[in-house]
C-alpha cells in the first residue's frame, strides 16, 4: 500500500518535459476534430466560463503542474489567477512561460484553439499576454495538508478553483482523495465554483523516470466525494478514451469534467 509520503517521494522523479511530451503533444494533442481529447477538455472549460456565472476577483489552479491550457478561458473572468504546484521543477516551468523565456513549451496551438472556441476574434497573442498579466503568483501547495497553501499564505478564499488531473494523481487511495478535496475546499468561498478535470479509472502514469500511482476513480466516486464535501453538481461530462490514444504513458480509461458549486450553508 503506497503512503502519501511514498507518493510524494516518487514525485521527486517527475520530469515535466516528458509529461508534456506524453500528454500535450501529438498524438494526444490533436486539434483536428472536436472529438479529440484536448479539444473536448478545452470546450468544457470554454463553455463553463462563457455562461458568465463563474467570475470574480481570484481563481486558484490546484496542482497546475507544467501546464496552463486549463486557464485559457478563465482569464477574461478573473482579476487575479494563482498557479500552484507541489514541485519546484513545475513552478519553474510555469515561471519560465510567464517570463517568456526561450525554449519553453509551445502553447500557441492551445491559445489559437481557445480563441476559436470563444469566437470573440481575439488574437492568440493577446490572450497569452492577458493571461501573463493575470497570473500574479506561483505558489507551492500540498493538498494533503489541512491548509494546502500553508498557514502563512495570507490569501482570502478564492471566487473559483480549477484543478486538472491533480487530486487522483496525488492520492494513494479514495479516502485520501476525499480528504484532499475537503482540504482544497477551504480555499473556495461559499457559492464559488470548482471546475475539475480528472482521469477516470486510471491507476498509473509515466513522466520520464517517474511512474506515478493514481487512485482509480469512477464517475460515481467523484460525484459522491463532491456532494459529501458540500458541493452541488452543476454539470458532469465524461469522455471515453479512444484506443488510438492508449499510447502506453498511462492506463486512463477516460476523463471527466465537473462544474461544482460550493453550497453556502457549510
Ligand atoms: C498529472 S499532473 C497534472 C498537471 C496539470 N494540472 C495537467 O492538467 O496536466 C499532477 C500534478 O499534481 C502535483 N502534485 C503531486 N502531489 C501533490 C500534492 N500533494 N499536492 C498538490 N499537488 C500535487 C504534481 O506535482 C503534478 O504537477
Ligand atoms: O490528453 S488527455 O486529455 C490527458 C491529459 C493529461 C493526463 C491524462 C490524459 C491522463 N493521465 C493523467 C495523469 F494524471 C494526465 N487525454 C484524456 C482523454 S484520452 C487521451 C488523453
Amino acid at each position: 500500500m503506497t503512503s502519501i509520503g511514498a507518493l510524494g517521494e516518487n514525485y521527486q522523479k517527475f520530469n515535466p518535459r516528458a509529461y508534456l511530451q506524453n500528454n500535450y503533444m501529438p498524438p494526444r494533442a490533436d486539434f483536428s476534430s472536436e472529438d479529440c481529447a484536448v479539444p473536448w477538455k478545452m470546450r468544457c472549460l470554454a463553455e463553463a466560463f462563457a455562461t458568465g456565472e463563474i467570475r470574480g476577483r481570484t481563481l486558484i489552479d490546484i496542482g497546475s503542474g507544467p501546464t496552463i491550457y486549463q486557464l485559457l478561458s478563465a482569464c477574461d473572468h478573473f482579476e487575479e489567477i494563482i498557479l500552484t504546484d507541489y514541485l519546484e521543477v513545475n513552478r519553474q516551468v510555469l515561471r519560465r512561460w510567464l517570463h517568456e523565456d526561450p525554449g519553453g513549451f509551445d502553447w500557441s496551438p492551445y491559445f489559437k484553439h481557445a480563441c476559436s472556441l470563444e469566437g470573440k476574434g481575439e488574437h492568440w497573442k493577446e490572450k497569452a499576454q492577458k493571461l501573463r498579466e493575470k497570473v500574479k503568483r506561483v505558489l507551492p501547495i500540498d493538498i494533503h495538508q489541512a491548509q494546502p497553501l500553508g498557514p502563512s499564505t495570507l490569501l482570502e478564499p478564492a471566487d473559483a478553483l480549477v484543478s486538472a488531473f491533480c487530486l487522483e494523481a496525488s492520492s494513494p487511495d479514495l479516502e485520501s482523495f476525499q480528504r484532499a478535496l475537503a482540504n482544497v475546499t477551504t480555499l473556495l468561498k461559499p457559492g464559488g465554483h470548482f471546475l475539475m478535470i480528472g482521469a477516470l479509472e486510471e491507476s498509473y502514469y509515466l513522466a520520464g523516470e517517474a511512474k506515478l500511482q493514481v487512485v482509480p476513480v469512477t464517475e460515481a466516486d467523484v460525484k459522491e466525494t463532491l456532494v459529501r464535501s458540500g458541493y452541488r453538481i452543476c454539470q458532469f461530462r465524461a469522455y471515453i478514451m479512444p484506443p488510438s490514444l492508449k499510447i502506453g504513458v498511462d492506463d486512463v480509461r477516460g476523463i471527466f469534467f465537473v462544474n461544482a458549486q460550493k453550497q453556502e450553508c457549510q
